[in-house]
């Protein structure tokens, strides 16, 4: 590139929403400058949902196939890691962004590979060239894996969820610190293949953000998976010697193989130059924006960075309302009322809107239903594998759903019509009068319906 150029937008990093922006705008015309520094696509088809729920779909094959041994016939089954991971390495290109770049500049985009960098209002440096962004820049720059500071850790081979992902071989034994989504997704797919997995969560239980209960369900299914859970756990050192990690805890100590760090994430905000342009930082360094996703003049921030919640379907929202923004086009502002949340354990755990607690700290009158999965005709029709629960929470002022979870088989489908209720804002009496097909697991949410008043 020259040493000076000018466009009509400039994306610096393309996680999902920022790809599908740099596409869009486009194709409507402008002239867009995409920079990345990795690979196009971002974390989600790399290094995240893509490859990991491909490798939990071959996890969960296994353990469905087991669970046919004296319902359905005699199983043998033996789990092979290695046709697993030829699965992920085929759905990610083996990590290669060849199409995803050919995709774009099919759309018209011009792609840059480095590191875009703010140097004022409307500019950026991208390998040295100052680039001029007429209308403005788009920054969908996402998160990092932060190590949490454990004596000893930052001197360990550990992994990533990068590294566990592109790992090939199965170790014998690994333990993981942080019992969140990775976490536990991670967790229980090796378990099922056979390795020995100790999760280790500082927090009193797994997937704390979510219901108890649905915590509960999990917990529990992981450990049939043979998977040792240490919640409440305070970890003082890790080591690593004769090619094993030991992490000491306060009651002990345990020694694996392999070590994977999932205890969360920070915005990849560091060497962005934000310094050069007016824009405002959450207290944990996420980069604000108003509901347009506008950060600051000619400025736009979509996904992660914008601490909204780290999903891929929350980054691409706040794509179409940039890309609206951005054209100057009306549309609605971004409303975070129905966000939902699916952690692709078995049971799936699927949430969306506000926990029976979140309700009760905004002053809501709460109105709480719990009804079990297993109980439900479905459940008692498909045997093995129906442990589950659905719970709503409504407002019983407004007669509203305002929260959901549905922890089972399928729970982040059954949790599609929660998502539809939440936003929609659809009242408990709505759902008594609508009817919902028998015997699906979905039509259990009407047997929680008495106790919402
Ligand atoms: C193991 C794992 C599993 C997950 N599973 C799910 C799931 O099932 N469902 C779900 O909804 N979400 C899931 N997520 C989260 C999901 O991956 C992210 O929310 C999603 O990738 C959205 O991210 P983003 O748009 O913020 O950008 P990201 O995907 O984080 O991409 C940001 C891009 O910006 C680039 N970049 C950063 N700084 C610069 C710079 N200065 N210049 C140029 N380029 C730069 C990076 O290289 C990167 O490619 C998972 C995440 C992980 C780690
Ligand atoms: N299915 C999905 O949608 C999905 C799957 C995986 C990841 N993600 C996203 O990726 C991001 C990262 O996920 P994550 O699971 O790494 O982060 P997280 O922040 O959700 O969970 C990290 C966990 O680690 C624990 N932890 C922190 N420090 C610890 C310590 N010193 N010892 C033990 N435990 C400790 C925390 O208490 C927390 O439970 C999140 O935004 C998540 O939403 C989404």
């Amino acid at each position: 590139m020259a040493e000076q150029t000018e466009v009509d937008v400039v994306v610096i990093g393309t996680g999902p929403g920022g790809e599908a922006a740099a596409g869009a705008l486009a194709e409507a015309g402008l002239a867009v400058l995409a920079v990345e520094k990795h690979l196009v696509g971002g974390e989600c088809p790399y290094y995240g949902c893509i490859p990991s729920k491909t490798l939990i779909r071959s996890a969960d094959l296994v353990a469905e196939a087991r669970r046919a041994d004296g319902v359905g016939g005699t199983v043998d089954v033996r789990p092979d890691f290695a046709l697993a991971h030829d699965r992920v390495r085929t759905i990610t290109a083996d990590w290669d962004d060849s199409a995803a770049v050919e995709r774009l500049e099919r759309q018209g985009v011009t792609v840059v590979r480095g590191t875009g960098r703010l140097l004022g209002e409307r500019r950026v440096d991208v390998n040295g060239t100052t680039v001029t962004a007429r209308r403005g820049v788009l920054l969908d720059v996402g998160t990092r894996a932060v190590p949490p500071p454990i004596d000893g850790l930052a001197d360990v081979p550990y992994w990533s969820n990068a590294d566990v992902l592109r790992n090939p071989d199965l170790p014998g034994s690994m333990i993981v610190i942080g019992g969140g989504p990775i976490g536990v997704e991670i967790a229980q797919a090796y378990a099922r293949f056979g390795c020995e997995v100790s999760v280790v969560e500082v927090g009193p239980r797994l997937v704390a953000v979510e219901e108890p209960e649905a915590s509960r369900v999990v917990t529990d299914a992981l450990e049939a998976d043979g998977v040792r859970v240490c919640a409440d756990a305070t970890i003082s050192s890790v080591a690593f010697d004769e090619d094993r990690f030991t992490v000491r805890l306060a009651d002990g100590e345990l020694r694996a193989e392999r070590l994977l760090v999932a205890a969360g994430r920070r915005p990849n905000t560091a060497e962005l130059g934000l310094e050069h342009v007016s824009v405002r930082l959450t207290d944990a360094g996420y980069v604000e924006t108003d509901e347009h996703q506008r950060a600051g003049n000619g400025l736009w921030a979509i996904g992660d960075v914008t601490g909204k919640g780290g999903f891929t379907h929350v980054s691409m929202y706040q794509s179409d309302i940039a890309v609206a923004s951005i054209l100057g086009r009306s549309g609605p502002g971004a409303s975070y009322r129905a966000l939902p949340r699916v952690t692709f354990t078995d049971p799936e755990l699927g949430a969306v809107g506000l926990t029976e607690s979140q309700a009760r700290d905004r002053g809501i009158d709460v109105r709480v239903a719990t009804t079990d999965l297993s109980a439900s005709s479905r459940g008692a029709t498909y045997g093995p594998g129906a442990a589950g629960l659905i719970k709503i929470i409504a407002d019983a002022g407004s007669g509203e759903v305002v929260g959901g979870t549905a922890v089972g088989p399928a729970g982040g489908e059954i949790l599609g019509a929660l998502t539809v209720a939440v936003r929609a804002r659809v009242t408990v009496d709505d759902l008594r009068h609508t009817m919902l097909a028998y015997p699906t697991f979905h039509r259990a949410i009407t047997s929680a319906l008495p106790d919402l008043g």
